[in-house]
């Protein structure tokens, strides 16, 4: 197997949707066997357009795409698993491996059992398509991109809802699969994966290659992954918009969220330096981190760009998964120490950036704006507000629950230097 040749390699390569959005700019690049590369960068920078271009589902513009591909037949050969997969009803998850399986003519019935174990399709199988939550259906779509065993995978959406159980199984796979000189390419993975699998993070910007490092590189320039994503969060943002103004109503979240994450950094920090810390916890935490630095830079996004219904769903998303990330910690870990500072992130969450942007009105420079929706993003936005305070609801009575507790510990912690920190940015969140 030759490692040196790339197994694909992009020259020149453009794509514009419909004559107008030029959605990606002259890449060139080469993808090497055994490597796993992340692609990285804001919403809209191209990425998923980069990544189903690679796999051969659309189709370039502009510009050359060589594979290097052992497997003749390309359709095997690369494995694809796309967003928002949409299924058929009345069909099982059953039924569509068999069907997959003889599309592809897989006769290796051992690497069928082991795909399905990783990722937990045996305890699926009875159910219909239709009936799987949204993280179920992205894992049975990385599990169907694996079943040709293709040399090249690209997975678009690698959530950081994953069960953790299924996260550490799936990423040893991974790794195993990477030994044996395959390829993997993911899309804005979760900070899990990033931190333990990626070999080489790709940034994108625009439609353009903003940055191209291998994570040996990264972390000698920036110490580690996390540095480097805040640093070139921020580096992106100064390029872009050094000369525009940030309303008042944006500056004062994107500061909250900037002021969260440093607190947040902080207790990472702290937590590296203890010899028996809980590797889960430290995980989990900066996922937290992670997705909350990811919120700071989409909020600062908006708040130069066209504000339309799609940007505020994104963020509407992006809240909600952060939220989900900070439950599955408070939860699952009961990591007393740092509570407080997780509840306080979680209040402003909840309290403040959900309702703004649960709202079809935003306020810029000071004006309140309308946002310009159709009747049925009107009616979805309306069903998002109840699924909002049906799942807001369910907080308030956790924290009801564990108000004795937190009680307790808020005595205990007055003297952590970390929370005095969060009380600085949980008094100024008060003014
Ligand atoms: N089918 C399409 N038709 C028209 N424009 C599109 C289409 N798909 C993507 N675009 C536009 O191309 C640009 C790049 O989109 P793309 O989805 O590749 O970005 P991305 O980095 O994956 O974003 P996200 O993280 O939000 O998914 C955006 O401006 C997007 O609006």
């Amino acid at each position: 197997m030759d490692l040196k040749t790339p197994i694909v390699e992009l020259s020149n390569v453009s794509k514009i949707y419909n004559k107008q959005i030029w959605a990606l700019k002259k890449i060139d690049l080469k993808i090497y066997r055994g490597e796993c590369v992340s692609l990285l960068g804001s919403n809209g920078s191209g990425k998923t357009t980069l990544l189903r271009i690679i796999g051969n589902n659309l189709k370039n513009t502009t510009g050359t795409i060589n594979y290097n591909l052992e497997e003749e037949n390309i359709l095997k050969g690369i494995g694809l698993q796309k967003r928002e997969q949409a299924w058929p009803n009345g069909f099982k998850v059953k039924d569509i491996n068999d069907l997959w399986i003889r599309i592809y003519d897989v006769n290796d019935l051992e690497w069928i059992n082991k795909l399905k174990d990783v990722f937990g399709v045996n305890e699926v199988e009875e159910k219909y398509l239709n009936k799987l939550s949204i993280v179920k259906l992205q894992i049975y779509a990385i599990f169907l991109s694996f079943i040709s065993k293709p040399e090249l995978v690209l997975i678009d959406e690698l959530s950081s809802d994953i069960d953790f159980k299924y996260e550490e199984k799936i990423t040893n796979f991974f790794k195993e699969y990477l030994e044996e000189g395959n390829t993997l390419i993911l899309n804005s993975p979760s900070y899990y994966f990033l931190e333990n699998l990626t070999d080489r993070v790709v940034y994108l910007n625009d439609g353009e290659i903003f940055e191209d490092l291998s994570i040996k590189e990264v972390k000698k320039e920036y110490k580690s992954v996390m540095e480097y994503t805040k640093a070139i969060f921020k580096e992106e943002l100064v390029v872009e918009k050094k000369i525009k103004n940030k309303s008042k109503f944006f500056s004062t979240m994107i500061s909250k969220t900037e002021g969260y994450s440093n607190v947040l950094q902080a207790i990472i920090e702290q937590l590296e330096a203890q010899e028996n810390c809980n590797e889960k916890v430290l995980s989990r935490l900066k996922e937290v981190y992670f997705s909350i630095l990811d919120l700071n830079t989409s909020i600062d996004n908006l708040s130069v760009s066209y504000i339309n219904a799609d940007s505020i769903k994104i963020i509407s998303k992006k809240i909600k998964l952060t939220m989900k990330l900070i439950n599955k910690l408070t939860i699952n870990y009961r990591y007393k120490k740092y509570h407080k500072t997780l509840s306080g992130i979680e209040k402003f969450l909840s309290k403040e950036l959900k309702r703004t942007f649960a709202n079809d009105k935003v306020i810029v420079n000071g004006d309140v704006l309308s946002i310009t929706m159709s009747q049925s993003e009107k009616k979805q936005l309306e069903k998002l507000k109840e699924k909002y305070i049906k799942e807001e609801q369910k907080i308030i009575r956790r924290k009801i629950l564990k108000q004795q507790f937190k009680k307790q510990k808020d005595m205990k912690s007055k003297n952590n230097p970390v929370q005095e920190s969060l009380k600085e940015v949980t008094t100024d969140e008060n003014k």
